[in-house]
């Protein structure tokens, strides 16, 4: 993923930028509202490889987007509605054409789809000039979805209500190794199961981070388990060689390691079969050291 600081002069009309994954590294669930959402705290942080959005202005006021991805209609794309949301908001004609290279598994627990709406709130708001600060654009986010705001403020978070409330934090970076074991998880079904765990007493976020890497989980992790084996059989493989856990609701699960030949030489142990690839962690968002927010 390029770290270059792209042209913010006015006349630039190509902007280049970032839309990186998330780790939920620790989750616990720990209650359902009356409207059946579950009430979350879990600690947000981003991955140094992602999406990558490349942002055109267009002077006729028209948004396009290139190209369709499989499944998603493109006024569903939450890049097409994060636009679409921010041009309303923005007033006037402004346009623009936008590709998105789509690399992060969709539906894996990795924020993808939630990292590209902010990506294209932040770039379209700087491609157009408008000035707009974190929280407005964060406010716009959350009606896309839950875990948009985090991806919108750039900074590694501890979060609670749905996901929305944040507060930042620094966690270790330590390497990981992801694997997406090739299912896809449905949300509302871990969500919507009877045994899920929905009673964890809440904690205060010093204690989450006092309680380090080690003590973290995912209460999601049993119904995952459960309802997907092929997503308990990757976290037991993964497990056998370093601490693992699972992202959101899955599916991809990811391993901890100290240093990257550590990573390398565990990915290359990963079975063929399994998509699997290494990161780094980060608490500050590369979108927002790509546009010097
Ligand atoms: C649980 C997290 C943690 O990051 O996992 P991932 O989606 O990344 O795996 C997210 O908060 C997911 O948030 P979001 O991405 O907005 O979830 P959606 O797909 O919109 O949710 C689909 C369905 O899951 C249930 N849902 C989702 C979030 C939540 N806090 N409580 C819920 O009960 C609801 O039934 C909702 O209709
Ligand atoms: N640009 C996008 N990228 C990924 N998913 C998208 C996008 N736009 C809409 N979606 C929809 O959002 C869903 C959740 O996607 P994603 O954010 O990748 O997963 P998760 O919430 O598990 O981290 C997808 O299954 C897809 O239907």
């Amino acid at each position: 993923m390029s770290d270059a600081i792209p042209h913010l002069d006015p006349a630039a009309d190509t902007l280049v930028l970032p839309a990186p994954a998330k780790l939920n590294r620790l989750l616990h669930i720990t209650g359902r509202r009356p409207d059946g959402y579950h009430e979350l705290q879990t600690l947000f942080q981003f991955l140094d490889i992602g999406d990558t959005l490349t942002l055109r202005r267009r002077e006729d006021g028209e948004l396009r987007l290139t190209p369709a991805i499989d499944g998603v209609d493109d006024e569903d794309n939450l890049v097409m509605r994060a636009a679409r949301l921010l041009q309303a908001e923005a007033g006037g004609r402004r346009g623009a054409e936008i590709h998105l290279d789509k690399r992060l598994p969709m539906g894996g627990g990795l924020g993808g789809g939630s990292s590209d709406a902010a990506t294209a709130l932040l770039g379209l708001d700087a491609l157009w000039g408008l000035g707009l600060d974190l929280e407005t654009l964060a406010r716009l986010g959350l009606a896309l979805g839950a875990d948009v705001p985090v991806f919108v403020h750039g900074h590694a978070a501890w979060a609670e209500g749905i996901g929305e409330r944040l507060t930042p934090v620094s966690l270790d970076t330590p390497w990981f190794v992801v694997i997406h074991p090739g299912v896809t998880v449905s949300t509302p079904a871990v969500f919507g199961a009877p045994e899920l765990t929905r009673d964890t007493p809440p904690i205060t976020m010093a204690r989450a981070l006092q309680g380090g890497a080690g003590s973290w989980r995912n209460d999601c992790e049993p119904t995952v388990r459960r309802q997907y084996p092929e997503v308990a059989r990757a976290l037991d493989w993964l497990a056998r060689r370093a601490p693992a856990m699972l992202t959101g609701t899955g599916a991809c699960v990811f391993a901890r390691l100290e240093t990257e030949p550590q990573a390398d030489r565990l990915l290359a142990e990963v079975p063929k079969g399994w998509q699997a690839f290494k990161a780094h962690g980060l608490n500050r968002s590369p979108l927002h050291a790509a546009l010097g927010r």
